[in-house]
């Protein structure tokens, strides 16, 4: 006892000492910038003092631009000086709050005496380029994370290296106080764990630095995968190792790497709400975040696409055809059917000007240009071709349509404030008036036409619609459709909902991402090459169609798709095969795949009861905090339910929880809210995806609750009627493992058999 009381006084003597440099370095840092900005405001002001400024001619002197020149690069060297000072600061501001949280003790070879290194939010070193805390991204810091004591082995930009770890220490710290510290020689003693999941959540995702395990260690630190594929229980931190994994790769690949060259997938809006701290959190800045939808439905703006909503709502498609449609060979085919196109086939509009009945340019006339070009050419060149051959047609059209009588029309009615604005300069001089005219008429010309130059550059002569039902009506011919279990009759009645659909400018997402490929196939729209890593999560939700879309989007990007194939409220039983599929995107050698298997959200008690949900004995381990058993409300009818959903809201409040009441689909997520604030019961309800998380009590569908936590879960109308159908189970097992400490579930007349049975009950029949 006296040594732990004895070694806690030398750490934070240590600690103070390290204090003192933090808080000497900031004064230092603030105080640069302060004179940096002075410097610059001095320099801005006396610019055109030094500056020597030639007012005699027109042109600038060489004197004068040499001076001004150098004024700018001081300038410049200043504000370099000031971001690199800035960004220091702010390193430094965050040390401040908690220097570090670990230490480690090793020896590089038997000889050698011990070092010791401390591991925080960011590095710190002294004047002498001493670090006194490393990174915690920094290749030595690996060894916290990775192994027990003894022989363990880091990756360093040199190779592997080995050393001998002897101590393993973490701390917490608070307003520069040791709060606690413990020795461990597990990788990430339980007891650190447990105080962290312990504290309250709020309701936005924090970061897990201090206390990464070793499983996704190995997620975060992965350098060579094209493909690393996470499968991981719900609460098992994919989402927290995706953000950690993106802070990593930014400081490993500093300089090299910036936030928009990382991009990630996210289920839903809410989610992008919920996790926007964590990496400014950790010193960086957040990546691009989109979710598919968005994605998308950018692309087509005169269509709707079918939104989460409408998805979850109305599952009635044919699932033998969607899965079908959702597959990888299904995007081999529009692959396939795009090569033909070469030789014939493409659709093509009539481009209209003024008169509506005949056309400007003719289908047949545009057919004709396109495809006399010769067999070297690709799609892609074919439609620059045409393009480039449509505007030259359409420039030697200007001056014939000068003389018509439309144009001397429309210069008589113009008003001497719009004929100003055609002018060139106010007091522009014509040889003649008929030159006037011809001066006018040209510009009046050019202008109307805009809308068909337009067309053409984006090229609107292709008739995507009908190529794209083409392409459906052709399947048949190019694959048997039966292995499938698809009889023709049914596929040709499937064309023509989708033809009837696009009439009314609806898309339905299993067709967009297809329309969209056909699309680029023959326009030949660049993909994205600059993007280096695509970060997909809730892989489980995407259909093998869209990720093989988003590879060939992507070409250069090395992917991270996470997921939990038991959570799969979009795809269902589809999900399984969904591995297989993706497998075959890319080379099997560079393809790593992690499992997580521990459960960090919830109490022992919620993952205990949850994983029964799932029937095909996954592997789930909880964690062993505790907490209150699942508790099952039976009740008579919706009245009596709403006054228990109450009772347990309120009983939650007292302990300060923020709860959730998850419905299965919106209306009933509307039904709830009502009826409670009728009760004078406060709630929020999330509606849309776009709408923000805010603090206090929320009532969701089940489909916007997707990769959230709430400290407690109400799960509304547990009963047979709602959920009763085998693949419903993904979903009810989403909704359940949200919950991190308490979980309720209300239900009227019987019980969901998807349930396990266990649990307290408190059935009141
Ligand atoms: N190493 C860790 N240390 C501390 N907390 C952790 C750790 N790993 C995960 N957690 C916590 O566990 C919870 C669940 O993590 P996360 O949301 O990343 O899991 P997930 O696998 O994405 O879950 P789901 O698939 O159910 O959405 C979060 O509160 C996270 O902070």
């Amino acid at each position: 006892m006296i040594k732990a009381t004895e070694e806690k006084q030398e750490e934070q003597k240590h600690l103070d000492h390290v204090m003192n440099l933090i808080k000497t370095k900031e004064k230092d840092l603030k105080k640069s910038i302060k004179t940096v900005e002075g410097e610059a405001r001095e320099l801005n002001s006396h610019f055109f003092d030094d500056v020597k400024l030639d007012y005699d001619g027109y042109s600038t002197s060489m004197e004068t631009a040499l001076s001004i020149h150098q004024q700018q690069q001081l300038l410049s060297e200043r504000e370099h000086d000031w971001q690199h000072s800035v960004k220091q600061l702010a390193t430094i501001e965050r040390l401040e709050k908690s220097p570090y949280f670990a230490r480690v003790d090793f020896k590089e070879n038997d000889q050698a005496e011990p070092e010791t290194i401390y591991i925080g939010l960011g590095s710190f070193a002294d004047e002498n380029d001493h670090f006194l805390i490393y990174d915690w991204r920094a290749p030595i810091s690996s060894i916290y994370y990775d192994g027990k004591l003894g022989e363990v082995s880091y990756n360093s930009p040199e190779g592997k290296i080995t050393v001998d770890m002897t101590k393993k220490r973490q701390f917490m710290i608070k307003d520069g106080k040791i709060v606690n510290m413990f020795d461990t020689n597990e990788s990430i003693g339980d007891q650190m764990l447990l105080e962290v999941l312990s504290e309250k959540s709020s309701t936005q995702m924090k970061s897990i630095v201090t206390t990464i395990q070793q499983e996704q260690n190995k997620i975060i630190r992965n350098t060579s995968a094209e493909l690393l594929f996470v499968q991981g229980a719900a609460g098992s931190g994919k989402t927290s190792a995706i953000l950690q994994r993106i802070a990593f790769l930014l400081y490993r690949y500093r300089g090299n790497l910036t936030s928009s060259d990382v991009i990630m997938f996210s289920p839903n809006q809410l989610f992008n709400d919920y996790i926007k701290n964590v990496l400014p959190e950790m010193g960086e800045q957040n990546m691009v975040q989109m979710t598919y939808w968005q994605f998308v439905s950018r692309r087509l703006p005169g269509m709707q696409v079918e939104n989460l909503f409408k998805q979850f709502e109305d599952q009635t498609a044919d699932t033998a055809t969607s899965q079908f449609k959702d597959s990888v060979n299904f995007f081999n085919l529009v692959t396939r059917y795009a090569k033909h196109l070469n030789q014939r086939g493409v659709i093509f509009k009539n481009i209209y000007f003024r008169d509506k009945k005949k056309p400007y340019f003719a289908k047949d006339k545009i057919q004709e240009i396109y495809y006399s070009f010769n067999q070297n050419y690709k799609l892609a060149n074919r439609i620059d071709a045409t393009r480039e051959e449509l505007i030259k047609m359409l420039n030697r059209k200007i001056a014939p349509e000068v003389r018509k009588s439309w144009v001397s029309q429309a210069i008589e009615s113009l008003s001497k404030k719009q004929l100003n604005e055609l002018y060139d300069r106010p007091d522009q001089e014509f040889a003649s008036e008929a030159e006037e005219e011809k001066f006018l008429g040209r510009k009046i010309v050019f202008k109307a036409l805009q809308p068909v130059f337009e067309k053409i550059r984006h090229n609107n002569f292709i008739n995507m619609r009908a190529q794209y039902l083409s392409f459906l009506r052709a399947v048949p011919k190019m694959t048997d459709l039966s292995k499938w279990q698809i009889d023709e009759t049914t596929w040709a009645k499937h064309v023509e909902e989708v033809k009837d659909s696009f009439r009314n400018h609806d898309i339905h997402m299993n067709d967009v991402s297809a329309y969209l490929y056909l699309y680029d196939l023959l326009t030949g729209r660049r993909a994205n090459f600059e993007m280096r890593y695509v970060f997909i999560d809730e892989i489980q939700d995407y259909t093998p169609f869209q990720l093989a879309y988003l590879k060939y989007n992507f070409p250069r990007a090395k992917f991270t798709m996470l997921g939990d194939l038991n959570q799969a409220i979009f795809t269902k039983d589809e999900s399984r095969s969904l591995l297989k599929q993706i497998s075959s995107l890319f080379d099997p050698k560079k393809t790593d795949v992690v499992q997580l298997t521990k459960s960090y959200r919830s109490t022992k008690e919620i993952t205990d009861f949850t994983k029964q949900i799932l029937r095909q004995g996954e592997k789930i381990e909880a964690f062993n905090r505790q907490g209150p058993k699942p508790a099952i409300w039976g009740r008579e009818n919706d009245s009596e339910a709403i006054k228990a959903l109450q009772g347990i809201l309120q009983n939650n409040d007292q302990q300060k929880f923020t709860t959730a009441i998850i419905t299965k689909d919106l209306a009933s997520a509307k039904f709830v809210h009502e009826e409670l604030a009728k009760m004078g019961q406060k709630t929020n309800l999330i509606a849309t995806a776009n709408q923000r998380l805010v603090a206090g009590d929320l009532v969701v569908p089940s489909y916007l609750a997707k990769g959230l936590e709430f400290d407690a879960v109400i799960m509304w109308d547990a009963s047979k009627k709602t959920y009763h159908k085998l693949d419903e189970t993904q979903l009810v097992y989403t909704i359940t493992s949200r919950a991190m400490y308490k979980l309720d579930l209300v239900y009227t007349g019987e019980k969901s058999p998807l349930l396990p049975s266990d649990g307290k009950t408190y059935d009141e029949k």
